[in-house]
């Protein structure tokens, strides 16, 4: 059966990637390509729709395609527990209807949060740095809140205490923001598309968890994993690991 998607925000950088592989991909039709300003409506009659907007729009999106009957992969940044609560309580009145939000696409991405969480509990020092093209207009990036939260929560099970750090007097932002009670930094220069570093410490050695996103082709198969997953995952589902049942 040909799964028919739409994407909103399809004039963006990964809203261009995604019209390009739906339409490049076996079993997938293009339904429709939505920017801002457009009518999202029944989103040209699709069964998916694919969502890379801006914070700012992306629950009255996802909350509109939930309303259509429509299944969304949504890649957009900026979720909070309380969106996506609004999400859970529109999917309680569409039991049919899946919805994917995954802060990160790439499986190396993915894989990076899946180890740094196992890695956690050994070592008493953690910071977390993202890299990204200087056209992104969050910081610091959906991935590395995430990853932060992940490793915040491996370390509060296995009692790990607070990271020890001498400082008494910094700039501002000298040591990041506190996600979770992890130092999280974020760099943002061109050339650089997104990457993300994650650095452990204990007395006499370190481990540094690198991942790097050097083109949007990198968050394709994903997106398209998850276009093919969402339909048979009625509710929300957060994190591409669920679809790859890593
Ligand atoms: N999960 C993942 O793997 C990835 C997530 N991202 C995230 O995806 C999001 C988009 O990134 P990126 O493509 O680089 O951003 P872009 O700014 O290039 O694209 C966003 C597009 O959405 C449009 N837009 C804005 N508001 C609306 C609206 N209400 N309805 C429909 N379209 C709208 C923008 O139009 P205009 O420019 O005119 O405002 C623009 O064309 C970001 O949150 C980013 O962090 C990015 C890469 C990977
Ligand atoms: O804006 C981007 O480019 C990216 N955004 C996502 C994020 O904020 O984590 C995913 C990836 O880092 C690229």
């Amino acid at each position: 059966m040909t799964l028919r998607v739409a994407v909103i925000g399809a004039a963006g950088r990964m809203g261009q990637q995604v019209v390009e592989a739906v339409e490049r991909a076996d079993g997938l039709e293009l339904a429709g390509r939505f920017d801002v300003g457009d009518d999202l409506g029944d989103l040209g009659g699709a069964d998916v729709a694919v969502e890379f907007t801006v914070p700012g729009a992306t629950l009255a999106n996802v909350l509109h395609c939930v309303e259509q009957g429509v299944h969304a992969v949504v890649g957009t940044t900026g979720w909070t527990d309380e969106s996506m609560s609004q999400v859970r309580a529109a999917l309680a009145v569409q039991p049919k209807v899946g919805v994917l939000i995954a802060p990160n696409f790439a499986i190396g991405a993915v894989l990076t949060m899946r180890f740094a969480a196992q890695a956690a509990r050994f070592y008493e020092s953690v910071e977390v740095i993202e890299l990204h093209h200087p056209d992104k207009v969050d910081a610091p990036s959906g991935t590395a809140i995430r990853t932060a939260e992940v490793i915040a929560e491996a370390r509060r099970s296995a009692a790990v205490p607070p990271a020890p750090d001498a400082t008494t007097s910094a700039l501002d932002g000298a040591r990041g923001a506190q996600v979770d009670g992890v130092p999280v930094h974020a760099v943002r220069l061109r050339g650089l598309v997104a990457h993300e570093e994650v650095l452990f410490g204990s007395p006499g050695e370190t481990l540094t968890i690198r991942h790097d996103s050097y083109d949007r082709a990198s968050f394709m198969p994903g997106v398209l994993a998850g276009v093919r997953g969402v339909v048979d995952r009625p509710g929300l589902t957060v994190g591409l690991e669920e679809i790859l049942d890593l």
